[in-house]
């Protein structure tokens, strides 16, 4: 465990190193149902989501230590400015628990309603939410069934950090279930405690249409962190190569594109590296 622990902190902290401004936790698929079925009582599994959050707490730590050591300016003046760090809480979808890919689909039957979704996801945010996390990053969202989950637990549970709405697709046009992006956008608008909407893991050529898009739902920022442009195939668990695959440059030449279109939150999702941040906070610091 602590080896495990030691390997999520570096990589907390290479994301940091290039120019992060925040780190996402690994809970994405941690879930207390999922480790419940692998043996784990209830308290372990509460005490696993919490430990995600203290290793990035740590690694925010470690490089806040780092920048102050090394910074000139405290050298000169006892005091630093450093830029701020956040950490956001993963909640991955039902279809991540699922772990059949269903986080790409967004078909998860006529069983699946609104209540069960619900009662999932509700222990698992009362724990992120009291785990010294800043916010909650409700991740790959997609449906809009789930999103509407997500929006009445935040309500009912009181949430007292905010969280934001990030839906994915694999059009350009709608969500991955054909919900459409604008009804999406409109459930986490409407949401008081969402305080940004936008795209993760969505290939970059889609992802221009859909802040345009979401940008018709919603006065609040716009967080965009497409995929590599891979495809996930759920058979073999495997990504594979398609032909929309972009590396870090061009990821990069896209940045410009879609802030002009709206957006203010750029990061990387599955398949991007600390490269793809280095070289989208290159791009944003010459921007005025
Ligand atoms: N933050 C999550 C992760 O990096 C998002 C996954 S999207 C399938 O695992
Ligand atoms: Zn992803």
């Amino acid at each position: 465990m602590t080896e495990y622990s030691c390997l999520i902190r570096q990589v907390h902290l290479d994301y940091l190193h290039a120019g992060a401004s925040i780190i996402i936790t690994a809970s994405y698929q941690a879930t207390i149902q999922g480790f419940v079925a692998k043996g784990l009582s209830e308290e372990e599994a509460e005490l696993l989501l919490r430990r995600s959050v203290e290793i990035a707490c740590e690694a925010r730590e470690i490089y806040f230590d780092k920048c102050t050591e090394g910074s000139l300016d405290y050298i000169e003046s006892g005091n630093i400015s450093r830029r701020p760090v956040l950490v956001a809480a993963s909640i991955g979808s039902y279809g991540a628990y699922l772990a059949d890919g269903s986080e790409y689909s967004g078909k998860y039957g006529d069983a699946v309603t609104l209540k069960t979704l619900k009662d999932f996801h509700r222990r698992r945010l009362q724990i992120l939410a009291k785990s010294g996390a800043d916010l909650i990053a409700f991740e790959t969202i997609p449906n809009k069934l789930e999103a509407k989950a997500y929006a009445e637990l935040l309500e009912e549970e009181e949430t007292n950090i905010p969280a934001w709405f990030s839906f994915n697709s694999k059009d350009g046009i709608n969500v991955v279930s054909g919900d459409s992006i604008l009804e999406c956008a409109s459930i986490a608008d409407s949401c008081k405690r969402a305080v940004a909407v936008g795209i993760n893991c969505t290939p970059p050529r889609f992802i221009h249409g859909l802040v345009l898009a979401i940008q018709k739902a919603t006065s609040k920022p716009i967080v965009i962190y497409p995929n590599s442009g891979e495809t996930y195939n759920a058979g073999l668990k495997q990504w594979t190569k398609s032909s929309g695959v972009v590396v870090d440059e061009d990821f990069v030449s896209y940045i410009g594109k879609w802030r002009e279109a709206g957006a203010s939150l750029f990061g990387g999702c599955c398949r991007t590296t600390p490269n793809t941040i280095r070289a989208i906070s290159r791009v944003l610091s010459k921007c005025p």
